[in-house]
């Protein structure tokens, strides 16, 4: 630990959901833990995203790009945060050049969950299904074609307090949410094998200034390297579909000593069709994710492709 750590205080910078607060936190209290520093040399500087104030349309509907990243990057670039804490899952595969991912904390439950049935099979015949993402409902829609999903927005308490009024009869939750909010005994955890994840659910990452040693240096304390190759590999994945956070993807990430073994499903967004794949390859291996990419493109009807750009 050196004198100039001692002096400096970082600066994280968040968005204020209670989510997004608490992974600051975590992040905030590892980076303390690691560099046996108090974390008040951290300090949280909470940051109001577009994202966050469109509370209304379901965000496939607005389109916008970076809504969740947009406000932070501002604040990044302009030297006001020396690092930014995001969902992995929320951040787009293109990032400026100007950033570096300098940590990838260890990963958390990656599953959804079901809250309102106790499992798919169980929902009732023609319920309705509380989501906005894409890939919620075309799982959900390929598993149960009898069931209607609607737009379910908003921050996790939100959606919770939707179900409670009866707008729906259940929703999904990322684990890795409810846990970090505390709320892990909400809900019914869906195997990850049968219901594949998105790209980097439960990851948090650390951004901060590719040129900025000191925070590098810093940040390089947390990362958590089998955690940052499933991420890489699952954005790479993401990449070569040409797909977003608005695109039906789910892919669950594995690792096996050195290797990662990675399954993916893309579908058509009414869920009818759908393929799958799955890949085994070195961990850092960039060309193994979008070899799978390419492959499940390769084997997709038009209703699939028409949402993927490819690589
Ligand atoms: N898209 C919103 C979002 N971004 C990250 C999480 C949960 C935490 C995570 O997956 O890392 C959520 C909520 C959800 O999907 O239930």
């Amino acid at each position: 630990m050196t004198n100039d750590k001692q002096l400096h205080t970082f600066r994280l910078g968040t968005r204020r959901s209670p989510l997004a607060m608490a992974q600051a936190e975590e992040a905030r209290d590892r980076l303390a833990q690691a560099h046996g520093i108090d974390p008040a040399h951290i300090e949280i500087v909470p940051v109001t995203a577009s994202g966050d104030r469109i509370q209304d349309r379901a965000l496939a509907e607005i389109g916008g790009k970076a809504l969740w990243t947009k406000e932070l990057d501002a604040w990044l670039e302009a030297g006001e945060i020396d690092f930014a804490v995001h969902s992995a899952k929320d951040v787009e595969t293109q990032r400026p050049e100007l950033f570096t991912i300098g940590a990838i904390l260890p990963r958390e439950d990656v599953r959804d969950v079901l809250i309102g049935a106790d499992s798919i099979a169980a929902l009732p015949q023609g319920a309705i299904v509380g989501t906005s993402a894409p890939r919620r409902a075309a799982q959900l829609l390929h598993a149960r074609p009898d069931c209607t999903v609607i737009t379910f927005r908003g921050n996790v308490a939100t959606r919770l307090a939707k179900l409670a009024a009866g707008e729906a009869n259940a929703t999904f939750l990322a684990a890795a949410g409810l846990k970090r909010l505390g709320e892990s005994g909400t809900g019914h955890p869906l195997a990850a094998e049968d219901w594949l994840p998105a790209p980097a659910q439960a990851a948090i990452m650390l951004e901060c200034r590719a040129g900025d040693e000191r925070t590098r240096d810093f940040l390089a304390a947390v990362d958590h390297s089998p955690s940052r190759a499933q991420v890489l590999a699952e954005r790479a994945l993401l990449a070569g579909l040409g797909g977003s956070c608005h695109s039906p993807i789910a892919v669950l990430t594995q690792t096996e000593g050195d290797e990662l073994v990675m399954r993916a499903a893309i579908y058509s967004p009414d869920g009818a069709e759908h393929v799958t794949g799955v890949a085994r390859f070195a961990a850092d291996d960039k060309r193994g994710p979008a070899a799978l990419a390419a492959d499940l493109l390769s084997r997709a009807v038009p209703a699939i492709t028409v949402h993927f750009a490819g690589a």
